[in-house]
Formats: structure tokens, sequence, C-alpha cells
């Protein structure tokens, strides 16, 4: 797959992910409380889960974007399904009480998109690059723009040449 020459990797391990989540939801607790969580599918399932589970909130929503098609490729970005009224009716109208949760943010497009849909929503990442800093309430960790982030479920164990070269 090809990416842009300057890109720098960040790699996250299953551990170093679960302890960014879990620092996540500590902070959300401070700005809750929060009547459902809504996760913007796919990379937000992980977090949600995490942070739903620490925040004892059981009422679970997906919004399913779909925009990336590789490493640093962004296609054109399409909501295939939208939140459910259940989420964001009576008391929670326009998304109050609602926390929405993804992975990161990258140029901010997702998030953007997904904010019109539920205005009054607070929108926590576990990472942040620059760009789409603004548009998210709370994150923990933040990479530059050049960077990418490799995510525990997308990658595995491989073997890693010697610095000296050879096997
Ligand atoms: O701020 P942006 O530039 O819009 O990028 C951020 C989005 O990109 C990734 O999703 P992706 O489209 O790769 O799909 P996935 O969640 O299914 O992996 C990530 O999970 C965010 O949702
Ligand atoms: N895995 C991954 N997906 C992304 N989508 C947008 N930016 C990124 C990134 O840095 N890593
Ligand atoms: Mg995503």
């Amino acid at each position: 797959m090809a990416e842009a020459p300057s890109q720098k990797h960040f790699p996250v391990s299953w551990d170093q992910f679960h302890r960014d989540a879990r620092a996540l939801a500590w902070r959300l607790a401070a700005a809750g409380p929060f009547d459902s969580v809504v996760c913007v599918t796919r990379g937000g399932l992980v977090p949600a889960a995490i942070v739903a589970r620490e925040l004892n909130v059981r009422m679970i929503e997906t919004v399913c974007v779909e925009s990336y098609t590789g490493i640093g490729r962004q296609g054109e970005l399409r909501v295939l399904k939208g939140i459910s009224e259940a989420i964001t009716s009576g008391s929670n109208a326009g998304g109050q009480g609602v926390l929405i949760v993804d992975d990161l943010v990258d140029t901010g497009k997702t998030a953007r998109v997904v904010r019109e849909l539920i205005p009054k929503a607070h929108f926590a990442t576990v990472y942040a690059k620059p760009m789409g800093r603004p548009l998210v309430d709370t994150f923990i960790t933040e990479v530059s723009q050049d960077t990418w982030i490799f995510f525990p479920w997308d990658t595995g164990l491989a073997f890693v040449p010697p610095i000296h070269g050879g096997a």
C-alpha cells in the first residue's frame, strides 16, 4: 500500500491502547454523566467498549462511516448508517447527554460529519492530530499530523532485521 514518504509510524499495543482508553474514561467521568455512547465504526468500537464499561453505560449505538481506503489514503466519506432516534429523543434531543467515541481524529472530516448529525453530543477520541483537534471535546494523546497510528487490531508480530544487518 503506498504511503506519503514523510509519514512517521506510531504503533500502539493492546496494553497501551487499553491504558489510553481507560485514561480517556477517567477524563470523561468528570465531563459526564452520559446516557448513551455512540461509537464511530469501525475504529470507535474498541475504545467505546472500554469507555462504556468504565462509565457503566449500557445504551450503545453505532454510526457507520467509510472514509480511508489505506494508509494515508482518504476517499470520499460516506455515512453507511446514521444514528437511531431512540438515542436523540426526549431529554437527549440534539445529542444532549450523548457521548461519541472514536479511536482518533486526523483531518477532522469524520468528526465534522458525525457532529452535524448530533451537534450537542460530547465527542471523545483516544488520539488526536492537530488538524482534527478543534473538533474533539476530550482526547488523551496528540501526535503530529504526519504520523500514522497503527492500531493493535491492524498489526501483528513480525521479524525485525538486526541493526548491524543480516539475520
Ligand atoms: O479525521 P479523519 O481524517 O476523518 O480521520 C479519522 C477517521 O479515520 C479512521 O477511520 P477509517 O475511515 O480509517 O475507518 P475505520 O474506522 O473503519 O478503520 C478513524 O477511525 C477515524 O474514524
Ligand atoms: N489506523 C489509522 N487510521 C487513520 N485514519 C486516519 N488517520 C489514521 C491513522 O493515523 N491511523
Ligand atoms: Mg474510523
